[in-house]
């Protein structure tokens, strides 16, 4: 670890107030936090708590009421449009839940890394087949893959493809979104070690969203607990769960609630 991540002198992500109303519904109120380059910020909550609002407006996907939001600095909700789909194209990445939202299915493997390459501006079709063979590789697909579309592939497979998808570009920052939902608990497994390995090696700072605490405990460093559009709790992950101090949090820990 290089002295930087270990004493990073500035937040790459610093949230505060956001706030975002469906009419005189609450989606979230009031976020504040801080993310530093390298960490893994988990957001638990149940059905309905805010969770997916906050990560659609922290990725720009809806444009938040209140609050402010500084990207390395810099204020998002300042920056003119095309300096925010730069970004969004390559300092951040998005894995959704469902990989069919997160791939092109009628491309095939190797064309779903690639054309990510293509879009920040590589040329070379014998260099952007070879990093997304790579890629490919990294992410434990076959090589004699390449050439497949994913529909040809399994659950566990699409989520990995999407990831490699993702990872490509070299992001700074990367918003998962249930990354591990509806798939069997083994290939879950599978899938939260390999993003594990994949995170440390990277250095990524993530913030995933997930109902599932056990993801959380293996992924994130540090925890925010939401409930009706609130945060209640945030701290240290193993902190949170292993003495947590706010009653719905307690719930949340002890399964009573359903999340
Ligand atoms: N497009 C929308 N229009 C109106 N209300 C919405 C919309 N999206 C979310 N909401 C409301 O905002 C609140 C927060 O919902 P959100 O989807 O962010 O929660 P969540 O924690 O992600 O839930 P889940 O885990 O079920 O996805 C809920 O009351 C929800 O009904």
């Amino acid at each position: 670890m290089t002295l930087h991540s270990a004493f990073p002198a500035a937040p790459l992500l610093s949230v505060s107030g956001l706030t975002k109303r469906y009419g005189a519904r609450i989606g979230c109120a009031d976020v504040g936090f801080d993310l530093y380059p390298g960490e893994v910020l988990g957001i638990v909550g149940e059905s309905g708590s805010g969770k997916s609002t906050l990560l659609a407006c922290l990725a720009g996907h809806q444009v938040p009421d209140e609050g402010r939001i500084l990207y390395d600095g810099r204020d998002l909700r300042a920056l003119p449009e095309t300096e925010r789909r730069r970004l969004s194209r390559t300092d951040w990445a998005f894995v959704h839940q469902n990989p069919r939202d997160g791939l092109r299915m009628g491309v095939s493997a190797g064309g779903n890394v690639g054309e990510r390459l293509m879009a920040v501006g590589a040329r070379h079709y014998g260099q952007i087949r070879g990093k997304a063979a790579d890629w490919l590789g990294r992410v434990e697909i076959a090589a004699d893959r390449i050439d497949d579309r994913p529909s040809a592939f399994s659950g566990g497979m699409q989520q990995r493809l999407q990831i490699a998808r993702n990872l490509v570009t070299g992001p700074r920052l990367v918003f998962m979104d249930e990354p591990t939902g509806g798939l069997d608990v083994s290939v879950q497994a599978r899938l939260l070690d390999l993003l594990r390995g994949l995170v440390r090696d990277l250095g990524l700072s993530v913030i995933i969203v997930t109902h599932d605490l056990a993801v959380v405990r293996l992924l994130a460093d540090r925890l925010m607990v939401m409930k009706s559009g609130r945060v209640v709790e945030q701290g240290l992950t193993d902190q949170v769960l292993d003495d947590p101090q706010h009653a719905y949090t307690q719930l949340l820990v002890s399964s009573v609630l359903q999340v």
